[in-house]
């Protein structure tokens, strides 16, 4: 058997966009069984299934596809597996997967998925990939590389896309229903798919305090990321980008100077709530995001360190419509502070209080 164990992530930490990602303890897990056949007769492969049989618990279990070529894990396997030139899994693939990771909540449920796709991939067909190529594997298919870089390599961690030289730019540009296509479109039909380029995406793992926890206030409703990803300007004015001092009258890219003291902040013992607080600030996601999450303003202002000792920072979570509040201690109160907040709103919500999964995404061959 083979059991692959990938973490959800926390995007973005507040002025990160894109940027950075935090993987957490909540671990979506894949039960492998390939299970050969001994009969001379049984030579044809099942129409439609493509060798692969898939069994579901968890998140989503009453509407996630259990169809190999509909199913985002499977999907995404195919995908690697016929950039390898196999069109269907081994015969025959069992999977069994296990959720906890609440879908369409900002918890990176979708970037665990493809991380756990590639490296399905990777172990039934022994394609001997390092983490780094799978890396370009899962790029081509979730193409902002925050949660699947943290989900892949765990912890705290920061990256950036290389700029690729025009040739490798046409490919990674290409549409994403040419990597995947519908099951429809044709996951069987004779076209190889685009291979990523070499090395598109480098990371750097930072530290972690390690009295620092992470609290998730996870709404009962989704928001998918496409659709927060929608809301978004194109491009981004110098006063949506800058601030302006009050002292000196200079203006500073907001976002850019806070990251910057963010990535180290959450590094020290003890932690500056003050500072971590401040340099959680966001300018570019958040205030286009709000309608899409009823009381977000008002939860991000009202819950502080002044308030609510304990608490370090707070932000949404990826796309939302999560909260993540990073705090030390009184985790409880500053989690029902927020759910309380909500329910004003009419929305229910639960709380789980989480670690850094710094170890990442694991293949166990047993
Ligand atoms: N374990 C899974 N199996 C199959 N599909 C999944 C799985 N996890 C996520 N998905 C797909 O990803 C979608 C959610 O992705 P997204 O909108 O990016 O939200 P998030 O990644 O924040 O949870 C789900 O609606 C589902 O289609
Ligand atoms: N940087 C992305 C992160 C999306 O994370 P998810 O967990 O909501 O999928 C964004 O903010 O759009």
């Amino acid at each position: 058997m083979i059991t692959i164990k990938v973490p959800c992530s926390s995007a973005n930490i507040g002025p990160g966009f894109d940027v950075v990602g935090l993987s957490l303890s909540i671990w979506l897990t894949l039960q492998v069984n390939i299970v050969t056949t001994t009969t001379t007769t049984d030579t044809t492969p099942p129409p439609h299934t493509l060798n692969c049989n898939i069994t579901y618990e968890g998140e989503g279990a009453s509407h996630v596809p259990l169809a190999a070529d509909a199913n985002l894990i499977t999907r995404t396997a195919l995908y690697v597996l016929k950039c390898h030139g196999q069109r269907t899994f081994p015969r025959t693939t069992h999977v069994h997967i296990v959720n906890p990771i609440p879908l369409g909540r900002g918890l990176g449920s979708s970037g665990a998925a493809v991380v756990a796709g590639v490296l399905l991939a990777n172990s039934v067909s022994k394609l001997g990939l390092s983490k780094d190529r799978m890396m370009d594997y899962c790029l081509m298919i979730e193409r902002h590389p925050d949660n699947v870089m943290a989900a892949m390599m765990g912890g705290f961690v920061g990256s950036y896309l290389r700029e690729l030289d025009p040739a490798d730019m046409e490919r990674k540009e290409i549409p994403l229903a040419e990597v995947l296509p519908e099951p429809a479109g044709g996951i069987n039909t004779g076209l190889r798919p685009p291979e990523p380029p070499l090395g598109i995406g480098h990371y750097i793992k930072f530290g972690w305090a390690k009295e620092v926890k992470a609290v998730a206030i996870i709404p009962d409703f989704e928001v998918s990321t496409a659709t927060a990803r929608e809301v978004l300007p194109e491009v981004y004015s110098k006063k949506d980008m800058a601030c302006l001092s009050p002292i000196t009258g200079t203006s500073g890219i907001f976002n850019l100077q806070r990251l910057a003291v963010l990535t180290t902040a959450l590094t020290r013992s003890p932690p500056d709530a003050e500072l971590i607080f401040q340099a959680m600030q966001d300018k570019v996601h958040q205030p286009y995001r709000k309608h899409l999450i009823p009381g977000l303003p008002e939860i991000l202002a009202s819950v502080t360190p002044q308030s609510h000792p304990g608490l370090l920072g707070i932000c949404l979570s990826g796309a939302g419509p999560t909260i993540l509040a990073l705090a030390t201690h009184n985790f409880e109160h500053i989690a029902e502070m927020i759910m309380a907040r909500f329910k004003q709103e009419g929305i229910t919500c639960r709380y789980e209080l989480l670690e850094p999964a710094y170890e990442g995404a694991q293949v166990i061959e047993s």
